[in-house]
């Protein structure tokens, strides 16, 4: 691990990077910054939650000048929640270099986009479609882009964006550097490296298994209609800071963030259908607290950081591995632990293995949490929330009665009483989910076994091969839509536990934002939401 002095950046840069409270680049960053230094191509591939997006960003800040007055670099991202959240990043690491960076994204306003605009900032952070949009319009114009990114690019693929990548890198000077980067990159993604991409650089920092290694992965095998009820057991026993649960489709969002709603848990959900306005809003809830349970379609799956996010439940199992990869990489990010909990019914658990398979790591089999367990979940908890108030000294005031109280009644019966109160009885609804097709198990390519690679890098032969999605309503309940969503303001940040793993995610305390929304991003860029 290095010192981010040692990579020769702008003390502008570097200053911006200890702001952030970074102490030491992570593997990819150590592999990453001078290779894209050196205005090589580059692919990048590295673990979910590894520092990714400062991988690409810092160089990038670094080679633009200040005095730069026209786009001179594009980071392409497949949702919208994406692109706000990157451009965030990029506006802290620019903070006092003083850049301009916009979120460009479907959903909000295109005159607010268009006047932002006029700002002219040196970086656009956007998604295809509405990047396209302003393009036909000729409020963007890419003639002096130096540098392109295209970050999650394996899905921007799945997502049928292919063409909109073509038109838009089309119209991108030939003499560009050009930086590719996902956690998974399937066979599929050399095509667009030898379309877009001139004798690229691999960068890879895959250990054994493309999960990370600070994420538990579990399995429960429940039936359909049982999956509500184990849901809020396992909720209840596992008490999460923060958690996604990931469902199949939008229809699946709705209900399931409804009856947990229902149920007394403090859940809202994401996907595709909703408002920007919406979006926002439940992005925004989720990251300062205020909820702590999102359930999302695989909308939510890619890229996106919540610091506190201790738990992932895919409470459908998902389409295909790398699906599940970065859904459960929304938790275990920068060195923090995290558990991931997938439901399988018993007629999907062929699809579960192959998901083995092919990410290499096993899944152990718990079974479902018990109705005493849960209730032992949730007693935990009101029974940390009353130690720390006493730790805190946060109760004098209630000292007075405390003792009149004790003087008449058994200590044990009152603090019980108290408990019973606090821990709250459970909603008694009844709660009734439309039922999903389980997912059937995807025909297999004999290669796969044979060559056993998961993510295949390196072209030809891998999972997926060369050819794209597959047809016949695979991903069909995927509802990521293309135009992707808002979130404004940013507010991403994760602090880790500094020092953690020992693996390069000290993060000093002075840098931590952990879960404040932040405003308008940071003082040098501007973004969208001012
Ligand atoms: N050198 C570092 N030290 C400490 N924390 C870091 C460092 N670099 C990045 N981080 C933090 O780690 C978290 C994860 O980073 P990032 O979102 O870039 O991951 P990623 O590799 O892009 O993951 P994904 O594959 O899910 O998109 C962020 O909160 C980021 O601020
Ligand atoms: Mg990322």
């Amino acid at each position: 691990m290095k010192t981010f002095a040692e990579f020769g950046l702008e003390p502008k840069v570097l200053q911006a990077i200890t702001e952030l409270g970074f102490e030491e680049s992570t593997p990819i960053q150590d592999k990453a910054i001078p290779v894209a230094m050196s205005g090589k191509d580059m692919i990048g591939q590295a673990q979910t939650g590894t520092g990714k997006t400062a991988a690409f960003g810092i160089p990038l800040i670094n080679k633009i000048p200040v005095t730069e007055d026209r786009i001179v670099a594009l980071i392409m991202t497949p949702t919208r929640e994406l692109a706000i959240q990157v451009a965030d990043e990029i506006g802290k690491l620019t903070r006092f270099k003083g850049l301009r960076s916009l979120p460009i994204y479907g959903g909000q306003e295109i005159g607010r986009q268009i006047r932002a605009l006029k700002k002219r900032p040196q970086i656009i952070i956007g998604t295809p479609g509405r990047l396209l949009d302003h393009i036909n319009r000729k409020t963007i114009k890419l003639e002096d882009v130096k540098t392109v990114v295209l970050d999650e690019a394996d899905e921007m693929l799945d997502m049928g964006f292919m063409e909109d990548i073509q038109s838009i890198l089309k119209l991108v000077p030939e003499e560009r550097q050009t930086l590719l980067f996902s956690a998974t990159m399937p066979a599929n993604i050399q095509k667009l490296a030898q379309q877009f991409l001139k004798e690229p650089e691999q960068v890879s920092v895959i250990p054994k298994q493309v999960t990370a290694p600070s994420i538990e992965q579990a399995y429960i095998e429940v039936h359909e209609r049982q999956k509500f009820e184990a849901l809020s057991r396992l909720l209840d026993m596992e008490s999460p800071e923060l958690a996604i649960i990931f469902g199949r489709t939008k229809r699946r969002v709705d209900e399931l963030s409804e009856a947990l709603q229902k149920r007394g848990y403090s859940a809202d959900g994401l996907h595709g259908d909703l408002s920007q306005n919406q979006r926002d809003n439940v992005m925004r809830k989720f990251r300062d607290g205020s909820i702590d349970v999102l359930v999302a379609t695989d909308v939510a799956a890619r890229g996106l950081d919540v610091s506190g996010v201790t738990h992932v439940i895919n409470f459908d199992l998902p389409q295909d591995p790398e699906s599940y990869v970065h859904r459960i990489g929304r938790t275990g990010r920068a060195g923090k632990e995290g558990k991931a909990w997938t439901f399988v019914s018993p007629r999907e658990i062929d699809h579960l293995h192959f998901i083995e398979r092919i990410t290499r790591q096993r899944m152990s089999r718990k079974p479902l949490p018990s109705i005493a367990e849960a209730i032992e979940g949730k007693q935990r908890v009101t029974a940390e929330r009353i130690i720390e108030i006493v730790q805190n000294e946060e109760s004098s005031e209630y000292k007075a009665l405390s003792i009149q109280l004790l003087e008449q009644y058994d200590s044990v019966q009152l603090l019980a009483a108290c408990m019973k109160m606090l821990t709250g009885e459970k909603k008694d609804v009844t709660i009734e989910l439309t039922p999903e097709e389980p997912i059937r198990a995807k025909k297999r390519r004999p290669d796969i076994r044979s060559n056993g690679r998961p993510f295949n890098r390196s072209g030809g032969g891998g999972y997926r091969g060369g050819g794209g999605r597959s047809g016949g309503g695979y991903r069909g309940g995927n509802d990521n839509n293309r135009s992707g969503g808002g979130y404004r303001g940013g507010g991403r940040s994760g602090g880790s536990g500094s020092g953690s793993s020992g693996y390069g995610y000290k993060r000093s305390e002075e840098g931590r934002s952990d879960r404040r929304p932040r405003g308008s991003g940071s003082s040098g860029g501007y973004s969208n939401n001012e």
